[in-house]
């Protein structure tokens, strides 16, 4: 079976774009996001030389710990067999987590947990290659025991046991093929945060706010937690360019504490928002929960920087969060995230993932179909969020229709950059970093 291929290498990289300076993905809490990926490549000894590729998202500054800190994780993978894994996909994640000296650095957090999610997608990426499908059918091809024997329900069994997700995932298993057809000729509907970075112009966002109506979207989010005039004044352009049928969501990037956020939401609910995202820390569960009883049937949603499946878990039995926004590599990765989904759909509260960052539109595509076919199966008050940057990266970049996400076609997990954008936006040896230097010396002087 060609499953028994090795592990031989891994390569890692320090991949940035240098996207603040034109304050792409600019928020109240990140002015100047330099969008960036610590990469990963794993070697092979397949005879057609299929490699892993996997990245875990940062903004800039710092991706290089998350790079040291994939270093450290590789003893784990380097050498072994692919099948050794894939075997016992649950008992791979346990293992990569559980090496006792790192897990002291987390655990299951921080800069560690990053790495965790860089290389597991990176082994699901192989595995997906390997099998010929794009990732979300590989996982769809799955029976509900395997599913289930994918996740480490460590620390959740009193929210979730195998045995209910077992027959949960049972519940969808006879009319998954319909649900593939819908994928197949109506795709997973989007929202895009294109127009509403903070940096943007009023101009530029009037332009862009034009743009996405024509491109069929019906759902936009846009930045506030700067200063609420300023935010009223941002959402009033908007809701004039988007009229009132194009659903609104606001996202405060923690800006926030949590009675500010209750009276600031006083303020903005004039212009119809439909959730809240990040309102205050990511850590202050019971914050939430009092935000999300506050500002109702205004939703809470939150989750690019919720560390884990126990967080996520406290924030589903606290009533804290109505739209849980997984995140493909700020979680440990694929087996975390349908940890995170069996819950989600236990406590019936819609996913809708965080993407945007480079490559997170392309992978979590993967995450909402399966969600949509196996685990919740269901599309409904749910949406993808879709930033239209740095796709052009990408080998196999996604692709939107009329608003939606069509599943991708190509095997893997669609997360392999081009040869040359890992070259030239390596840090700080691309020649895009060397001219940005050159240009940045010249200015000094
Ligand atoms: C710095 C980043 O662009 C964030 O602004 C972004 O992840 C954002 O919170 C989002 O929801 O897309
Ligand atoms: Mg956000």
């Amino acid at each position: 079976m060609s499953n028994s291929i090795t592990i031989v290498d891994i390569l890692i990289k320090d991949i940035r774009f240098p996207t603040s300076k034109s304050l792409d993905g600019s928020d109240a809490m990140n002015p100047d996001p330099d969008y960036s990926a610590a990469y990963v490549i794993l070697k092979t000894d397949h005879p057609s030389n299929i490699e892993g590729h996997g990245l875990t998202f940062t903004i800039g500054r710092g991706n290089e710990l998350c790079v040291a800190a994939i270093q450290s994780l590789s003893h784990l993978i380097v050498g072994k067999k692919l099948n050794e894994f894939t075997s016992n996909m649950g008992a791979f994640w346990k293992m990569i987590t559980g090496d006792s000296q790192l897990r002291w650095l987390g655990p299951e957090k921080g800069v560690i947990h990053l790495a965790t999610g860089a290389i597991v997608n990176a082994v699901w990426d192989l595995y997906a290659k390997v099998e010929e499908k794009p990732l979300w059918k590989l996982l769809a091809d799955m029976t509900s025991e395997e599913l289930v024997k994918c996740i480490d329900f460590t620390y959740i069994t009193d929210a979730i046991t195998p045995e209910e997700a077992l027959i949960l995932l049972q519940q969808n298993e006879a009319t998954k093929k319909d649900r593939i057809d819908v994928l197949l000729e109506k795709g997973y509907p989007a929202y895009t945060t294109s127009a509403g970075w903070l940096g943007y112009s009023d101009n530029k966002m009037r332009r862009l706010c034009q743009e996405a109506k024509v491109e069929g979207f019906k759902h936009m989010k846009i930045k506030v937690g700067s200063d609420l005039e300023d935010d009223m004044r941002r959402a009033a352009i908007i809701r004039e360019e988007i009229g009132d049928d194009i659903q609104l969501m606001m996202d405060a990037n923690q800006k926030w504490d949590v009675n500010e956020a209750i009276i600031n939401m006083e303020s903005l609910k004039k212009f119809n928002p439909y959730w809240i995202e990040e309102p205050t820390s990511p850590d202050d569960v019971l914050g939430h929960a009092k935000i999300a009883k506050a500002v109702a049937p205004i939703k809470v949603a939150t989750g690019e920087h919720c560390q884990n499946r126990v967080v996520f878990k406290q924030l589903m039995q606290a009533g804290a969060i109505e739209i849980c926004q997984i995140d493909s590599c700020r979680v440990g990765g694929v087996n975390e995230v349908l940890a995170i989904l069996l819950m989600a759909a236990k406590f019936k509260i819609p996913v809708c993932p965080h993407a945007g960052g480079v490559g997170l539109c392309e992978y979590v595509q993967h995450l909402s179909m399966i969600d949509y076919i196996a685990i919740s199966g269901s599309m409904e008050h749910r949406i993808i969020e879709y930033v239209d940057h740095l796709h052009e990266h990408f080998l196999d970049p996604v692709v939107i229709k009329d608003g939606a996400y069509m599943p991708p076609k190509l095997p893997g997990y669609s997360i392999t950059m081009k040869k040359q954008s890992l070259i030239d936006y390596e840090f700080p040896k691309g020649k895009v970093w060397q001219e940005i230097q050159k240009e940045e010396s010249l200015i000094s002087k």
